[in-house]
């Protein structure tokens, strides 16, 4: 049995979550876990010295629980998607050869310890304008106060961003403003050579 685990990384609303739902629907035995339903209670998250909630970090995410979830897959894929109501495709009675995990979000290749797990990384990236608008027409819980896009997102973005250019060089970057299905076929091309690899 094969199991892989690919990286959708990406700045805030560079279509993460639209890419990973649509390569669950064409993949087989796969699994898709995000960053944010890792967020710590808005009672955890301290507030900057310009009195904005501090939610563009790690330490505003569960990454313990995170990375448990994942070690739960790894150990047994099987296993984990069952328990979460899903079935296991097989071929005929053949059990199936791949299994892959998707790990979606904006800082999953600045965790070391998650990083380190991706056979592939990817990530979205948008100009300025695009990420302002999209991020306006989005509601968090808690929604952005006025201000928090410029005051707080954006320059988070681009601390972040610089760290994790420093510390990571194997990443294909995509460009989020092409359409979906330019961004899914493209995904999927690279995942099909690693899958190659693997099996040979
Ligand atoms: N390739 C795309 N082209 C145009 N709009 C997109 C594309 N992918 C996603 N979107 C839109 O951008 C917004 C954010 O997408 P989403 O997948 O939720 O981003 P993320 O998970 O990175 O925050 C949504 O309104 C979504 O419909
Ligand atoms: N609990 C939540 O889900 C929550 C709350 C406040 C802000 N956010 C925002 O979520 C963003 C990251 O998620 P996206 O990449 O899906 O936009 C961060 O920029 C953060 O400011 C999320």
């Amino acid at each position: 049995m094969r199991k892989i685990i690919i990286g959708i990384g990406g700045m805030t609303n560079g279509g993460k979550t639209t890419l990973s739902t649509n390569l669950l629907e064409v993949l087989p035995n796969s699994f898709v876990i995000s960053q944010d339903i890792f967020f710590k209670d808005d009672s955890m998250v301290p507030v900057d010295s310009n009195g904005f909630k501090e939610y563009d970090t790690l330490d505003a995410l569960h990454m313990d629980r995170m990375m448990s979830d994942i070690e739960s897959w790894q150990k047994d894929p099987e296993s984990f998607m069952s328990s979460r109501g899903l079935r296991v495709t097989s071929t005929g009675s053949q059990k199936p050869s791949v299994f892959a995990l998707i790990v979606e979000g904006f800082l999953i290749f600045n965790h070391g310890p998650l990083n380190v797990l991706f056979d592939k990384r990817f990530f979205l990236e948008i100009p300025y304008s695009t990420c302002k608008e999209r991020r306006s027409s989005r509601t968090y819980v808690p929604p952005d106060p006025p201000g928090y896009f410029d005051g707080y997102v954006w320059p988070m973005y681009l601390k972040n961003r610089k760290e994790m250019d420093d510390a990571v060089n194997d990443i294909v970057f995509l460009d989020g403003t092409q359409k979906q299905e330019e961004l899914h076929s493209r995904v999927l091309a690279d995942m099909h050579e690693i899958l190659i690899v693997l099996q040979s």
